[in-house]
Parts: structure tokens; sequence; C-alpha cells
């Protein structure tokens, strides 16, 4: 049996997809070059698929993490179902160490196990619930971030003209179960006819921007316009850029927001230019028990993500590198973070209640 989420949507880009006891990923490590799918039967293959980057964005990672979770169940040889339940934590633990920034991660994983401790039976009632439970959290996603869409058509500065929207990284189909969150409101607006053209930073180092970003935007005729991280300033001081939206991998209690790296400079700019800047991330991205950013883990990668370009080394010998994965953006400098349940003000999270 193939499982993909059951919502309809125009984008039939589905990251990942549950069929007969294995999960098929969209190797993201491939595109644009070519669209692959690779199978995944363990649960340690899952966790490095989630390390590698064959899967990434923090909902995907989430829904993920969830069927590295139903593979891992099934991996756990026949005994007591106490001995069942601690190898589950055992899954779990390891789940939990392939990224520590995207909250969402946890938030699936903690999910799972609730599911577990509250499911009645043997050790098969519990993979089942389990199952249910990964293709719930993957389904809702779509749900969830159509919602993120709509709620987002709502705050985008009303213009003359149709909008021209900068974007950072990737927050697409590819990011989520197959929707998106920030590029979700961007599909949204192009669907309403309000979007004229959409600018994708590159997002150094990896190019999610450039790979993922301006692929998803060529599948669905949305014109995109590929800069460089370094031309916001520019593209803003000309008035090229109507408003920002970006994605998120961990929201704090007061809205201070974690994303890629690059989002930080970005928002300080948008701000320098009046152009308003907008966080677009489901509400399994806030993080209420962290008051502020100060306390989110952030990802370093390896160095050679930025010394080199493929193979090439692009830089001399002797030199030292840093390779943080994310920044935080503080709350001041973001207008309205849209979630399912409406767009509010960074200090107004709480209002929405948690997911
Ligand atoms: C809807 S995805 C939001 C974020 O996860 C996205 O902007 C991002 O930072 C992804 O980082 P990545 O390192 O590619 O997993």
């Amino acid at each position: 049996m193939t499982v993909s989420p059951s919502v309809s949507i125009n984008n039939p880009i589905y990251p990942i997809r549950w069929q007969e006891d294995r999960v098929y990923l969209i190797d993201q490590t491939r595109l644009p070059i070519e669209r692959a799918e690779v199978e995944i039967r363990t649960s340690e293959e899952m966790a490095r698929a989630i390390e590698t980057m064959i899967v990434r964005g923090a909902p995907a990672i989430g829904v993920s993490a969830a069927y590295g979770m139903v593979l891992g169940a099934g991996e756990i040889p026949a005994g007591t179902l106490e001995e069942f339940r601690s190898k589950l934590k055992t899954v779990a633990d390891r789940l939990r160490r392939t990224r520590p920034t995207a909250v969402n991660l946890f938030w699936a994983i903690d999910r799972m196990l609730e599911t577990a401790d509250r499911t009645t039976g043997d050790a098969d009632d519990i993979r089942r619930a389990l199952w249910e439970t990964a293709l719930q959290i993957q389904e809702d996603d779509v749900r969830t971030c159509k919602a993120i869409g709509e709620h987002g058509l709502a705050v985008l500065p009303e213009t003359p003209e149709k909008l021209r929207i900068l974007t950072h990284c990737n927050t697409g189909a590819l990011a989520t179960a197959g929707y998106g969150t920030a590029l979700g409101v961007i599909r949204s607006a192009w669907s309403a006819n309000r979007l004229l053209k959409v600018y994708a930073d590159e997002t150094r180092p990896r190019l999610q921007g450039s790979k993922l970003t301006a692929w998803e935007c060529v599948q669905d005729g949305i014109p995109v316009t590929l800069l460089t991280d370094s031309m916001a300033a520019h593209c803003m001081k000309q008035k090229m850029i109507d408003a920002v939206i970006v994605g998120a991998d961990r929201i704090a209690a007061n809205g201070d927001t974690a994303n890629k790296i690059g989002t930080y400079s970005l928002a300080v700019v948008s701000k320098a230019h009046n152009v308003p800047f907008y966080v677009a991330a489901p509400l399994s991205t806030v993080d209420f028990s962290l008051a502020d950013g100060s306390g989110i883990p952030i990802e370093e990668r390896n160095p050679s993500e930025v010394y080199q370009v493929g193979s090439t080394r692009i830089c001399p010998e002797g030199v030292d590198f840093y390779n943080p994965a994310f920044d935080v953006t503080p709350a001041e400098l973001i207008a309205a973070i849209i979630t399912e349940r409406g767009a509010v003000k960074p200090g107004d999270l709480k209002s929405l209640g948690s997911s």
C-alpha cells in the first residue's frame, strides 16, 4: 500500500512516501540535477538520511523521524512488552541525535513515544498505533501548511502592483510534507493572483535556495529570480522587494526565531529599508519551553560545506572555518509570525496556544 498525504493540493511534490514497510525520500542532495528517491529500510538509515540532509527542512525532518520510529519499532525482536518499550526509547534517542535545531524533530518523536505509552495491547498493537500516528503527522502537516498559506495572504502588504517577495533557504513542499510554510504563503499568493515574482536567496553554503526553492518555483510556473545572499540590501534600496517571508526551525516563546544562517542579516536589512519581514511556521515549530532565542541550540556542520564547492576546494590551505547552520532573528525585527491558527505579532504567540 502506498501512503501519501490524502489532502489534495496543486503541487504534486511529496518528499516522504510510505510504501510496504519502507519509506521513500526524494533525495534532496541530488536536486535539481536529478529527481530520485532513496529507499529507507531501517531507523538507522532514516537517522543517516536526516544527518546527511537527504531529507531536510524542519517539518519534513519531523515527519521523517516519526516514520523512523515506525521502522525502529518493526526492528525490535520478540520479547517482553517492557523490553519493547525500552528499545523504542533507544530508537528515539538515536533519531534525536541527528540534528539539534529544528524542534519539529523532537516534537514528532515525543508524539510517537506518547502514542506508544498510551497504547494498550501487545507490541503489534503499538506498532500499528505508531504507524497511524506517523501518517497523521504527515497528513496534518499538509493541512497545516495550507492554513498558513491562507493566513499569510491576509497579512501580506496591500500594494498597487502585484507583490515581489524575497525568501531564504527552502521552505516549500520539499521542506514539509508537501506544500510549504513560507513558500506555501508564496504559493497561495500566486494562486490568488497577488504575486508578481519571487526572489530566492541562493543560501550558502548548501544552496537550498538555488537548488531547491528555484526548482520548486519552476515546477509551479512561479517566476523566480535567483540572488546571491549578499544582494538583498541592494535590491531593497532599488525598491525591488515588497516583503520578505522565511520559515523557521525553532521559535522561542517571545518570538525570537532560529532559521537558516543568513536569515538574521536579511531581517536587519529589511528593517533598515522598511520592508516587512514575516516568519511562516506551524505551531509545532514553537518551543514554549524557551523564554527567548538564547537557549536555541545552533547546529554546526562540517566545514567542508564552506571550503568546498562539490569536491573542489575553493580556498587556500591554512584557513580556519566556522559553519553555523542557523542564526536567531530577534523578535523585534519580525512583523508577524504566520501560523495555522492565524498571524500574530511575535509577542502574542502564546495567545494561539500550543500545537
Ligand atoms: C519549512 S522549513 C523552515 C526551515 O526548516 C528552513 O528555512 C531551514 O532553515 C531548513 O534548514 P535545513 O538545514 O535545510 O534543514
